[in-house]
């Protein structure tokens, strides 16, 4: 099921987007699981012409972080608008000292022998020891479609995930659509909310049982999950296992609710995060292989991604997600992404199937890029990255 295109996001939304990108200006749009109508955020500019990014407790904010910044790190963009409100913008926008992002996209992919030399790794030594240890990569694509009509059909073809296209200065651009809820707070009945998601299969298979290394995988995120929140002293419920589909992938979720007396949610998050299913067990083995034998910086690529609004949390991991920036190839103009995806690799995991896996991940995004008349490049050595 997709929703319709053109209630996702407004012509002023779009026109507001835009005016953010040419001036660097900190922006986000997003929608809810489920909403089909997006909310657009900008930081305005001060006095001085600079713009407002930090995280606050009481105004409605977004945030990204980086997978496994040594200070968790948000980026936070207050100032919500509605159309009137977006109006004035465009009108007065102000000039801002708005900086380009210092980082860019890789003009080239994860190379398969880097992947199969990572995985060799991790996997020798879970054969040793046990354990799970999450390998992703990248892919660089060059397309002349425009930015906004990508984010545009992502959002409309993937209702049920947290969708954004956001830039700050400390991240660059990133587009995502991610079906994975780290952690959500219902105010009204104190609950907290989240889900194990890991374990998956092509959506098209025929087999109706699960295989042992995605229900062995499945199992370390539910305990771990279920093992920080019990040592927040809170009650935790796990629910039924079941499966969602996201694309050309299904995958196992557990949802899971904790109640009790909650001191301080930012620490749960802090400590929740990152979870086996991007990560792996033990978490801190998991992080130095992954530093060790990946061959790119993940950078927001498996952090958190969300939104503090009206006292509730709504805190996704960044997944089905690229990083992007503005970029010319043989004359044309367009966006150069890197595109990312990962798989949790266990002690019995298959080199090929796990290529497959992430290949399959990717799909979504990547036709979703490809579409209509625009020129589409793999691997573009010779674009240029424009400011
Ligand atoms: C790490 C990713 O997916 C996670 C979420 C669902 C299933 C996963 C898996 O089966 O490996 C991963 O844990 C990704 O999409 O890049």
């Amino acid at each position: 099921m997709s929703v319709s295109r053109d209630m996702l996001i407004t012509p002023l939304q779009t026109e507001a987007a835009e005016e953010c990108l040419r001036r660097n200006i900190p922006f986000v749009l997003y929608a809810m699981p489920g909403q089909d109508t997006c909310r657009f955020m900008a930081s305005l500019p001060n006095s001085d012409g600079e713009c407002r990014h930090s995280h606050t407790d009481n105004a409605d904010s977004f945030f990204i972080s980086r997978f496994i910044a040594d200070e968790p790190y948000m980026a936070g963009i207050s100032h919500d608008m509605d159309e009137g409100g977006i109006i004035d913008f465009i009108a007065s926008c102000p000039d801002v000292k708005g900086a380009p992002s210092a980082e860019l996209p890789y003009l080239t992919s994860t190379r398969r022998i880097s992947y199969n030399q990572a995985f060799e790794g991790m996997t020798r030594r879970l054969k040793k020891e046990g354990g799970k240890v999450v390998l992703s990569r990248h892919e660089s694509i060059f397309t002349t479609r425009h930015l906004l009509d990508s984010a545009l059909d992502y959002f409309s073809s993937s209702p049920s995930t947290f969708r954004y296209l956001t830039y700050t200065p400390e991240t660059g651009i990133w587009l995502g659509a991610t079906p994975e809820l780290l952690l959500e707070t219902d105010p009204h009945s104190g609950e907290i909310r989240t889900m194990a998601l890991a374990g998956t299969r092509p959506s098209d298979t025929e087999e109706s049982e699960w295989d042992t290394k995605n229900l062995m995988e499945h199992g370390v995120v539910v305990n771990f999950i279920s093992d920080i929140l019990r040592s927040h002293h809170l009650k935790v419920d796990t629910g039924g296992t079941q499966e969602i589909t996201a694309g050309a992938v299904t995958h196992l979720c557990t949802p899971i609710t904790a109640t009790g007396t909650v001191n301080d949610i930012t620490a749960i998050i802090n400590d929740l995060n990152p979870t086996p299913a991007v990560a792996g067990f033990p978490r801190d083995k998991a992080i130095s292989e992954i530093d060790y034998f990946e061959t790119h910086q993940r950078r927001c690529y498996s952090g958190i991604v969300g939104v503090h609004e009206s006292n509730e949390w709504h805190v996704f991991v960044n997944l089905r997600c690229a990083f992007t920036a503005r970029a010319t190839l043989d004359g044309a103009e367009g966006w150069l992404f890197n595109i990312y995806a990962g798989g949790g690799l266990m002690p019995d995991s298959r080199l090929d199937d796990e290529w497959d896996e992430t290949d399959r991940k990717m799909s979504a995004l990547r036709s979703t890029l490809s579409s209509s008349s625009s020129a589409v490049t793999v691997n573009p050595t010779k674009a240029k990255i424009l400011y």
